[in-house]
Order: C-alpha cells, then structure tokens, then sequence
C-alpha cells in the first residue's frame, strides 16, 4: 500500500482578497459603498428656485396631469430598489435587514457600474410577508423597478407574486430569475461543448429555495425534462409522497426516484446545480456522475465544491462557481444590471419569460463569439476562448451592456410589455455601450493579465506598514512575487504591530547586506563614472538609498519593476530611479483621470517637463495616443492651453501650434488638434458652434498639457472637487519599469501603480 498522501489541490483561483482586505475597503472614507450625487446644479438662489420652490411646482403639476411625464422629469425612469430582508443573504443564512446592508450596497453598486442604472439599497426590518409586501407596494412612484434580493423562500415567491400583482413595474427577484437565467446560458454552453442535448439531460440541484426553484422551472421551459431534474434540500431528494420539509414549491418539483440522498442522485447524473451551501458536495459525490460532468457550485461566498477538488476528482469536468475569483463564474451580476437596463429603457410593465429567455440565448451566445482583442487581453489570451475555462462572458466584457439589454427590449417590445417603442435597435446599442467606461474596463483587463503573468516587482521602501500591506495585497491579488527591501527585524516588527501575516512568496531584501551589492555597484559605476561619481559614492548609494538599489535590480534583471515614493518626494524618488535607469524616447507622466460624465481622460505630462518643447509635446501627444488605443479608447488628443486657437494670445500656443505642425508632418494615425482651453476640448458642442474648424470628431479623451504648472494643478485639484478617481502619474518612457506614487500614498495605490508596473513588465 502506497503511503503517499493525496497531492494538494492546486488552487486555480485568479485573485484573492482577506477579510481584513474587504473591512478595510468598506470602512475607508466614507463608509459604505454608496452615496447620493446630484444632477444639478445648487449653487445660486436661481438654481433653488428652480430646483426647489418655487420652480418645482412645474414638474409636479405636469405630472399629476399626465403621469408618464415622471419619466421626463425625475429619476424614476433610471431609478431601481434592491430591497431585502436579509433572511438568505448570499448563502450565510438568515443575517438580518441591517446585516445585509453590505450585499444590497453592492448590488446597486453593480447597477451603476455595469449598466449606469441608479439605485437605493431598502433593507426591511420584517420577516412578515403582509409587512413587508406593504412596506414596498407603495413604493412604485419613485422607482421605475423593483430588485428583490437575498429573501429566503418560499416566502419570496408570494411577495415577488403579490408584488408583481400590486405594481406597475418590473419586480423582478434576482435570487430567482437573475440567477435562473445566468445559470441557463451556462448550461446552454457547457452542453453543447459535452456534446448535450437539454432534452436528455440528468440535471441534480441542491438546494430547493428560490434561485433553485427558478432555475428548474426556467430550464423546463427551456426543453429539460421534469422527471430529470432531481432537487435535494437539508433533509435530502424530493420524491413524490415525501412529507417533511415539503412546501407547495419543492412538490411541484418532487419526481418519482427510488433515490434519497444526494449522494445517490448524483450517480450517473450530468450536471450538479449548487444552489445551497459552502461544501455540500464532495469529491465521492461527483466520481459517480457521467463522464463530463457539468458542476456549477453556485453558493457565494464559498461554493459547495471548490474547482481545484472539483477538478482534482474528476478531471474531465467543466467546473463553474459564483465567485469572481475562478474561472467561469455562474453569478447573477451578469443578468440583473443589463436585464434592468433593457427593461427600464422600453419603460417594460414587467419582466417576464420571454425576456427572462433573451437575456440568457443573448448571455450564451456571447460567450460563443469570437472574443475581441481588450476583452481577450482580460484573460491574456488563454482563459477567454469558447471552452470548458470560458462557458459564460466575464463580468468586465464591454459587449454585454450592448447585447443583453437590447435583447431584452426587443422581447419586451414583441410581448406587449414595453410601454415606450424601441425604435433604432442599432442606434441603441450604440448608446448602450456610450454608458459604459471601456478604459475604466481595461483597467481590470490590465490587472487580469498581470495575475496571468505574474512579476516580480521590488518595493523599495520595504520597512513602511502602506508598503508592507500592498505588497501582502500583491501577492494575494496574484499578480507576482513582492520584493521588500528594508532590513528585516524592522520589516518583521511591523508586520507583528499590525497583527497581520507575511504570505509565502514575499521575498525581504536587506540592501545594506545583499551579496548582490558590488555586482550592482560595478555595474552602476560602469554607468555613471563619467557623470562626475567615483566607485565608492556608487557604493555608498547602492548601499544607503533604496531607490538606487531597487533601480539597480530591475536594471540587472532581478527584478522585473519597481514602486516607491511612499516615503519620499517625488523628485528624490525619481533621482534614485534615474541613476541606473534610462530614458527612451520622451520620459513623461500619465495620469488616468476615471470620470463618471465624461469617462476616461489620460492627462500628459503630469510629472517631468515643467516647460515642454514642441517636439517634447508631440512625442508625449504619440505616446499618449498610444496608450489609449491600448485602453480601448479611440484617440482624441487634444493640446491644452489658456488660449483657444489664438485668443487669447500669448508664447505657450506658440510651441503648441509647433508640435501640432510636427503630427501634421510626420502623419500621425489620430485626432489630435490645439491649442484649445480645457471646455473646448472636452465639450463638443462648444466647438462645434464656435470652432467648427477643429479635427477633434468627439471630446478629447488626451489631454497633453502645456507645462507642469497647469498639469499639477487639475490632477490634484480634481480628486478633491470632482468624485474623479485618478490614477497616476504613471511613469512611461524609462528603459525598465519603475513607478512613483505620490508620498504618503494608501495601500490600494500603491497595489494599482505596482500591478501597473507589473504590466509594464509584461508588455514591454
Ligand atoms: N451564483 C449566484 O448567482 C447565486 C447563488 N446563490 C446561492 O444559492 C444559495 C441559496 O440561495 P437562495 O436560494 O436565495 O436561498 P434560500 O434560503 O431560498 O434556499 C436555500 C436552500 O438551500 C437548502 N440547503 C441549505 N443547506 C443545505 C444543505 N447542506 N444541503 C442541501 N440543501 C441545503 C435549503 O434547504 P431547506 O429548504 O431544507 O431549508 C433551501 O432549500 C446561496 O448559497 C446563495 O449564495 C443564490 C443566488 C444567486
Ligand atoms: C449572487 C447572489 O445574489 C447570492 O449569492 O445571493
Ligand atoms: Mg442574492
């Protein structure tokens, strides 16, 4: 008898956060996830007579006469609410309204995010279902619909019903329907890649509540038989006669088997649906079903088998979870937000099968296709490939904001629900993905392919507690192995103070001892001694300054990239970098300004050139474009200044006026054009009316600014007066990748910037 122990399974996860990770995120500045932005203006007393009393009085009278007019003028028609009553929240169980918070935060978090749909989280103090009904019939005037969320059944199918009776738009239970449809085009794909027909299909759910109830009726309306759709519950199969645990949903699911157990129904069976709890299902269990098994071990926030066990015991599986961590992710959020969209844009009564049906043909369909080049570049090239790894779009794919929701309009349209007409379905589309921030996208596709191709990055100021936490964040996150350079007893005393724990995979560097040092200092001084520096001051700094240690890993292939400036100024920071990196072409700044109006801007240079020249400006104006074609962006550059094409007058536009004139010679492939003020280049209209002479067919998305000043004033400025995110600057142009936050920066910024200097590693 072999005594060998079963090999670990490998852990295939993309992605990891820690708990302490996910408080620290929702505690950071405001708490919560969520907060209430205005539309208008409310500055001047003008601006509250209009908004308020007495201009508001306007609005309401034309809305007591003609209802519909509320969509015209208020939030209804954009406007959705995820209410809960916490009695099933993801699969913890019954935690309560307030407990739930979190998850319904989260939720319209997503609507926004994935398909610009406003929301409010309700959660509901009551478990009484005439309480609870009554608490949100009321509610329809401010809504344009209803998103029910984490209420356990059965009593989620009488309040859904009761609900969907009472008011007049969509009330739609995501835990049932959301996931039902999600689930479906999965299976749709997993089959047809084993070679399936539903129509013959064994199909064993665990779990009898809301999401499993919806998930067998709409795969029976779909063409799977009843009789091979096996459910299992706490107290194991529903058959016909049994009696306990049984509501009036489970019967009409129980079926004639001489099976009790899941364990027995899964043999010989096709696919598992895991709509129940963390580790339900074992790897004996799953030996036993058909060759190719299908398994979607659905529970969140673990699933009932973990795919490395999953895969471990059955190689030839096709293994989907609930979570964004793995691959093939089974999870509602690609059905809510987009079914919403579609719905709330023909003004739908209600959502019903038909719709239900498009949106998962349009799910599955898209995951069939061709994958485009940002949205296979998130799974460098490997994962996003119509397969066993790739059966359902990612989350981040551009196209589902203009696939699903015209899907479902265009059922709504054709079933007699929609009550506004759906006139250009391709114009629509257009606008649909004009909602979506394809660069704020490729930020994650960025982040996916680091984790696909991990590097190794040095953090050089590795004694610092930001830095310490970043590089844990790092090497969680998957993207490569962290370097700390800092010497260690300091490095372990901080990691004990904050009570945490330094993961495998984190390497510690004591600069001062490395045995690596004089083969850096010969190979720094081969560099600079004709800059004025002897061998011994190269040594002294490739001992003492971290930066200079850092840059001389990199530079001699230790490392792959480096981040610092956490401790010191920017300048400093760059000097020690600069001492054994060099520049190729122009060395600039880029900082990625993520706005909600007007999507992503690349500002340029926002961190060396406190004058540019005209050749400076136009290589940074290239480089740029360059970027944001990489983003998915298609390049408009526009060349900042006080002035707008000569008014008024001054020497800056004059080497903008060269540096336009340098594109123009060498015959760049994109739009750029100035010298303009910030309004013109970001607001079309402006320019059409009054400089239709401008090349720019669209706002700017580049903005290449004409010196330091201005560029270190609207990247700080913008954070503090704008809801912004800005990202940067991102240094581009050295011979190797180094990057510098800004001093005193948070965990999260330094993780973005490393995994950025990672990127750049990978595609350089
Ligand atoms: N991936 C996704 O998109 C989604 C995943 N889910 C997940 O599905 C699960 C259920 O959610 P939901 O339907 O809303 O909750 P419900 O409370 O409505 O239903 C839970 C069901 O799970 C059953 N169950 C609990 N423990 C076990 C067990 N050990 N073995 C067999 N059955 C068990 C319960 O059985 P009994 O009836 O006997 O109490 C009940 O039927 C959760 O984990 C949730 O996270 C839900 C929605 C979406
Ligand atoms: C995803 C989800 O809605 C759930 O697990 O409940
Ligand atoms: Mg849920």
């Amino acid at each position: 008898m072999s005594d060998a122990r079963p090999t670990p399974p490998k852990d295939t996860r993309t992605a990891r956060v820690t708990g302490e990770e996910a408080l620290a995120m929702h505690a950071a500045g405001r708490p919560g996830k969520l907060e209430t932005r205005l539309t208008k203006p409310l500055v001047t007393a003008r601006d509250l007579s209009l908004a308020y009393s007495p201009g508001v009085a306007e609005p309401c009278l034309h809305i007591h006469r003609s209802p519909a007019l509320a969509y015209d003028y208020t939030s209804k028609g954009n406007f959705v609410a995820v209410v809960s009553n916490g009695t099933a929240v993801l699969g913890l169980g019954n935690l309560g309204a307030l407990a739930s918070k979190p998850v319904m935060e989260g939720k319209v978090a997503l609507f926004k995010r994935f398909a610009d749909v406003d929301g409010m989280d309700l959660c509901l103090d009551t478990e009484d279902v005439d309480e609870f009904v009554n608490c949100v019939r009321f509610l329809g005037p401010s809504f344009g619909g209803i998103n029910l969320e984490d209420i356990k059944a059965p009593e989620c199918f009488v309040i859904e019903q009761r609900l969907r009776e009472l008011m007049d738009i969509p009330v739609f239970h995501d835990d049932q329907h959301g996931t039902a449809i999600v689930a479906a085009a999965g299976l749709i794909n997993a089959a047809h890649l084993t070679g399936r027909d539903l129509a013959t299909t064994r199909l064993v759910i665990n779990g009898a509540g809301a999401a499993s109830i919806a998930c067998a009726e709409l795969l029976r309306a779909m063409g799977m038989r009843p009789e091979n759709i096996t459910m299992c519950d706490t107290k194991g199969v529903l058959y016909r006669g049994r009696t306990e645990g049984m509501n009036q949903w489970k019967s009409a699911h129980a079926v004639e088997t001489k099976a009790r157990t899941l364990s027995q129904a899964l043999e010989g069976a096709d696919v598992f649906f895991g709509l129940s709890v963390k580790g339900a299902l074992t790897q004996d269990m799953i030996r036993a079903m058909a060759d190719k098994p299908i398994i979607f071990a659905m529970a969140n926030p673990d699933p009932e088998i973990t795919p490395e066990e999953a895969k471990q015991a059955r190689p030839d599986c096709i293994i989907a979870t609930g979570r964004s961590d793995y691959p093939n992710q089974v999870n509602n959020v690609l059905g809510f937000p987009f079914i919403f969209r579609g719905a709330l844009d023909v003004r739908a009564s209600t959502i019903n099968d038909a719709m239900k049906v498009a949106a998962a043909q349009a799910l599955a369909e898209l995951a069939r296709e061709a994958v485009p080049e940002e949205v296979a570049r998130s799974g460098a090239g490997k994962r996003l490939v119509f397969g066993p790894e790739y059966i359902i779009p990612n989350a981040f794919d551009p196209r589902l904001i203009s696939r699903v929701p015209v899907a479902v309009a265009e059922a709504a349209v054709r079933s007699g629900v929609a009550r506004k007409p759906l006139v250009d379905p391709a114009r629509y589309a257009r606008e649909l993905t004009n909602r979506l921030d394809v660069a704020a996208n490729a930020l994650e596709a960025i982040h996916e392919q680091v984790r696909a191709n991990p590097r190794r990055v040095v953090f050089a100021e590795g004694e610092e507690e930001a830095v310490i936490r970043a590089a844990i964040a790092f090497v969680n996150a998957g993207y490569g192995t962290p370097i700390l350079v800092g010497r260690e007893e300091r490095i372990h005393a901080t990691v004990a103070g904050i009570g945490v724990r330094l993961p495998e995979g984190i390497e510690v560097h004591n600069a001062r001892l490395s045995s690596s040092n004089s083969r850096y200092a010969d190979w720094l001084y081969e560099k600079r001694q004709r800059d004025g520096f002897l061998y011994r001051d190269i040594q002294r700094l490739v001992n003492n300054d971290r930066n200079v240690f850092a840059a001389c890993m990199v530079g001699m292939g230790d490392a792959d990239a480096l981040i610092t400036g956490e401790t010191r100024s920017y300048s400093v920071a760059l000097e020690g970098v600069r001492m054994a990196l060099d520049a190729e072409g122009v060395l600039f700044g880029m900082t990625m300004m993520i706005a909600r109006r007007s999507g992503t801007v690349l500002v340029a240079d926002t961190a060396i050139h406190e004058r540019p020249d005209a050749t400076t400006l136009a290589a940074i104006a290239t480089r740029s474009a360059g970027v944001a074609r990489r983003l998915g962006l298609t390049p408009r550059v526009a060349f900042l200044s006080f002035s707008t094409f000569g008014d008024p007058k001054g020497s800056i536009p004059g080497s903008i006026r060269d540096a336009v004139k340098l594109l123009d010679a060498e015959g760049v492939d994109f739009e750029y054009d100035g010298e303009m003020g910030a309004d013109v280049a970001l607001d079309a209209n402006l320019r059409a009316s009054l400089y239709p002479f401008c090349r720019l067919t669209g706002p700017a998305n580049v903005l290449v600014m004409p010196g330091l000043h201005a560029a270190h004033i609207l990247t700080k400025a913008v954070p503090h007066l704008t809801s912004a995110t800005t990202i940067g600057p991102v240094l581009m142009g050295l011979s190797h990748p180094a990057q510098i936050v800004p001093t005193g920066s948070g965990v999260n910024q330094l993780l973005d910037m490393a995994a950025l200097a990672a990127y750049q590693a990978i595609s350089r």
